[in-house]
């Protein structure tokens, strides 16, 4: 079995991607984020109150012939934005890219918090981090791939983020019309649940390249690349004006600046950014200073390699025993 599905940008500036999936009997089609981050799949249902809907699709059980409710399951989840859902929890079908799942735990929101609620082409997240970390109780449920898995022609899922422009998600086999050159692959440690590995280093703009460990999550649920200050400060000391404002939360800069590429290195293989990346928004509409793309890590107690990233390469997610995660340029 396999499936491919497309990775559409929510907005101008690649917030969140968002993919077409069908659930149920007869299908009810929703728009979700796949989010290597976490491990729940969750969506705007029927259950969730009206003035927390704001034109997203809803998933209505009742009207599925094939859904079943999971009587006394529940699940809360926050998200380290502050963002966060809970509700109860059905199964039903559940199609990703003509990839059928019979059963697949949809958690139903009975709650979301304003930031979802705003999020108007959002309809939901299909976690697809290690199932240790799906928060339904008191049964843990098992995510998308891990359903898949023992049906799929090869134990991988791929993702081909892109700039400005709608990519893709593979499960089950690696497309080598999306990729230049081979595949490097590292290991992934994987608890306590996310895609955990390791940088081999980094440079920025043509500076050498600085080896050094540098470990962190490959997250397609995070918009930005969040490194260690140190990483951070070396980055923004080569454009002009930037700084690092308490009051935006991180590192602006004025939009008119120049800014150096960041080349972040797996194994022996290098993959730079490209400046466009990192000069992600203007604070405002009519503003001419600019928030960074790369921020650091210091808050998160995490260094988290998030879609400013993942977009500059393709990269497979590869469910093996033990698991390991591939990147090759495109
Ligand atoms: C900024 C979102 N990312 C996080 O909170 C996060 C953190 C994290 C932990 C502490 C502080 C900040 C972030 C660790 S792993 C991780 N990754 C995830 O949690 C991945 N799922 C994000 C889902 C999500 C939260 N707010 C959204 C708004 C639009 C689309 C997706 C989302």
């Amino acid at each position: 079995d396999k499936g491919s599905a497309a990775a559409i940008p929510i907005n101008e500036v690649d917030i969140a991607y968002v993919t077409p999936v069908t659930i149920g009997t007869p299908p009810q089609t929703l728009m979700l984020d796949l989010d290597t981050g976490s491990s729940d799949l969750w969506v705007f249902s029927s259950l969730t109150p009206s003035t927390q809907v704001r034109g997203q699709e809803i998933y209505t059980p009742t009207k599925s012939s094939t859904s079943k409710l999971l009587s006394g399951h529940t699940w809360s989840i926050r998200y380290g934005d502050g963002s966060g859902s809970r509700g109860s929890v059905y199964t039903d079908n559940f199609t990703i890219g003509g990839l059928e799942v019979r059963s697949q735990a949809v958690q139903t929101a009975l709650e979301v918090s304003s930031s979802f609620t705003q999020e108007q082409s959002l309809d939901g997240l299909v976690g697809l981090g290690f199932s240790t970390l799906n928060t339904v109780r008191p049964s843990s449920q098992l995510t998308f791939f891990d359903n898949a898995r023992p049906n799929l022609d090869e134990e991988v899922f791929t993702a081909d983020l892109k700039y400005h422009a709608t990519g893709s998600y593979d499960f089950g086999f690696i497309d080598s019309k999306k990729y230049t050159g081979n595949i490097t692959y590292t290991a992934v440690q994987q608890s306590p649940g996310y895609w955990t590995h390791s940088l081999s280093g980094y440079s920025v703009g043509s500076g050498a390249f600085q080896a050094s460990q540098i470990s962190g999550i490959s997250d397609t649920g995070t918009t930005l690349l969040y490194l260690p200050t140190a990483i951070v400060t070396a980055y923004y000391r080569q454009v002009q004006g930037a700084q690092n404002s308490q009051y935006y939360g991180g590192y602006v800069f004025p939009c008119s600046s120049t800014l150096p590429t960041f080349t972040f290195g797996i194994e022996g293989a290098r993959f730079t950014i490209p400046a466009s990346y990192i000069n992600y928004t203007r604070i405002s509409p009519t503003s001419t200073t600019c928030y960074g793309g790369l921020q650091s890590s210091s808050g998160l107690g995490i260094n988290i390699f998030g879609d400013v990233a993942l977009k500059a390469a393709f990269v497979v997610f590869s469910g093996t025993n033990p698991p390991r995660i591939g990147f090759a340029t495109k």
